[in-house]
């Protein structure tokens, strides 16, 4: 649990004078690990509020300003605190329902150690807990003008409900038919570079001449909505989501020829001249790679468009009648303000009982984390909040098993 060992606990009351500038509200939590102290508190940067992490550091006994990466949490009516592991912090909001109760801080996971190395700092890293899981994304891959726009829409149009389109950021030009964050988001060049370097983006590419990218949020909105994500991106960014921490399905689609690829280019009439023959120099590279690096678990040929979706949705399980929707999103508890937290093994409990004469009111809820998957810089799914209703009734009015 979150309780500040004596020395902290002075310090934060003081305030520090080496100017650590976590606000000393009664809203800290501070959880050791190892030999790090780690303080999770209320900050004000640019007059905005939200959660500030620092570390003490009892080896050199000195305070750290980590690199926080992910998405924060907003700031609550305060919160508690459980170490689950050495990796990660559970930190349970109050005041809050369960869609925004429970959020990971990532103090030693892969992505955690990864980014350590990359960026030459300690790092932490948030991540919000959500219930349920995700299918696995889609990534579709191919030269340009192979046809993977064209397969997406006919499994969009066809399985609306099913599956969600991940979309991407681009430094290109809109085409004529194109909207922004329907198609693309449609982003200056320094404003997507400062995202990239801030963590925002799970893959980006230099792809002919622009550069393209697929955020974190791109991919969690869509299996937010119990959605699969399908992500339309080059073989360089396939080769980084491989790489990193997701599970996906990964299929490339290849053309007849290259000369029904540029016929296809030409017809869809979307390039000038120098655009397509820039593309049809680039596609050569893409399809040897794609057909060599073994990132790939499947290949499409897409000669008879009506062929090819339908080996689409084969390699997809679509092909039969009759299939299931997914599950809908479990129902939400409400998190009021909870007088204690325990946790024990995989299940936190969160206990927000107030004794009444009369009756016990049944407000024992638990978080099971057995089952987590994911994390930053995404999201951590697979949580399980459930009322402990039925284990409370046999509860008396001082809450004690009768
Ligand atoms: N099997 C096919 N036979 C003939 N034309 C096709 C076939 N599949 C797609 N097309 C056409 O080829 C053109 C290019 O297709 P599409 O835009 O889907 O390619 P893409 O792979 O998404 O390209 P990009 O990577 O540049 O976005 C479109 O005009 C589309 O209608
Ligand atoms: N690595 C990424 N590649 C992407 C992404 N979004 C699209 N793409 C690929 O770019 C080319 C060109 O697309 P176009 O819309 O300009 O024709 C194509 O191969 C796409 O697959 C992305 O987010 N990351």
């Amino acid at each position: 649990m979150g309780e500040a060992p004596a020395f902290l606990a002075d310090e934060l009351q003081k305030g520090f004078p080496n100017g650590l500038d976590l606000k000393s509200n009664g809203c800290e939590t501070s959880i050791v690990i190892g030999q790090k102290t780690y303080v999770i508190g209320e900050t004000s940067d640019e007059s905005t509020l939200s959660i500030g992490v620092q570390i003490f550091d009892q080896c050199s006994g000195e305070w750290v300003y980590p690199t926080v990466l992910g998405t924060k949490p907003k700031p609550s009516k305060g919160h508690s605190a459980v170490v689950l592991n050495e990796e990660r912090i559970l930190i349970i909001k109050k005041g809050s329902n369960s869609d925004d109760c429970a959020w990971f801080l990532e103090v030693d996971t892969q992505y955690v150690r990864q980014q350590r190395k990359i960026l030459g700092t300690e790092v932490v890293a948030w991540s919000k807990g959500v219930s349920g899981n995700a299918e696995k994304p889609v990534v579709i891959s191919g030269p340009s003008g192979v046809g993977k726009g064209t397969l997406i829409s006919m499994l969009m149009k066809e399985f609306p409900t099913m599956f969600g389109f991940s979309v991407s950021h681009t430094t290109r030009a809109p085409r004529g038919m194109e909207n922004d964050g329907v198609h693309y988001h449609f982003t200056e060049r320094s404003v997507m570079e400062k995202e990239i370097k801030d963590g925002k983006f799970l893959e980006f590419a230099s792809v002919h001449g622009n550069l393209y990218g697929t955020s974190v949020e791109a991919v969690e909105v869509v299996a937010d909505e119990g959605k699969r994500c399908i992500l339309d991106i080059d073989v360089q960014g396939a080769r980084s989501v491989r790489a990193s921490s997701i599970e996906a399905v990964f299929i490339f689609v290849s053309p007849p020829s290259m000369a029904e690829l540029e016929k296809r280019l030409r017809a869809r009439g979307t390039e000038t001249e120098e655009q397509i023959l820039k593309r049809l120099r680039n596609s050569k590279a893409e399809i040897e790679q794609g057909r060599s690096s073994g990132i790939f678990d499947h290949f499409l040929f897409n000669d008879n468009l009506e062929e090819c979706y339908a080996s689409l949705k084969k390699l997809l399980g679509l092909d039969e009648t009759v299939y299931t929707f997914p599950e809908s999103t479990p129902k939400t508890v409400d998190l009021p303000t909870f007088r204690s937290i325990s946790k024990i093994g995989n299940k936190v409990i969160i206990n927000c009982r107030t004794p009444d004469l009369e009756k016990v009111s049944k407000n024992l809820i638990a978080l099971d984390v057995s089952s987590i998957k994911g994390g930053a810089p995404g999201r951590t799914r697979g949580l399980d909040i459930y009322t402990m209703d039925s284990l409370l009734d046999g509860l008396d009015a001082n809450n004690q098993l009768s």
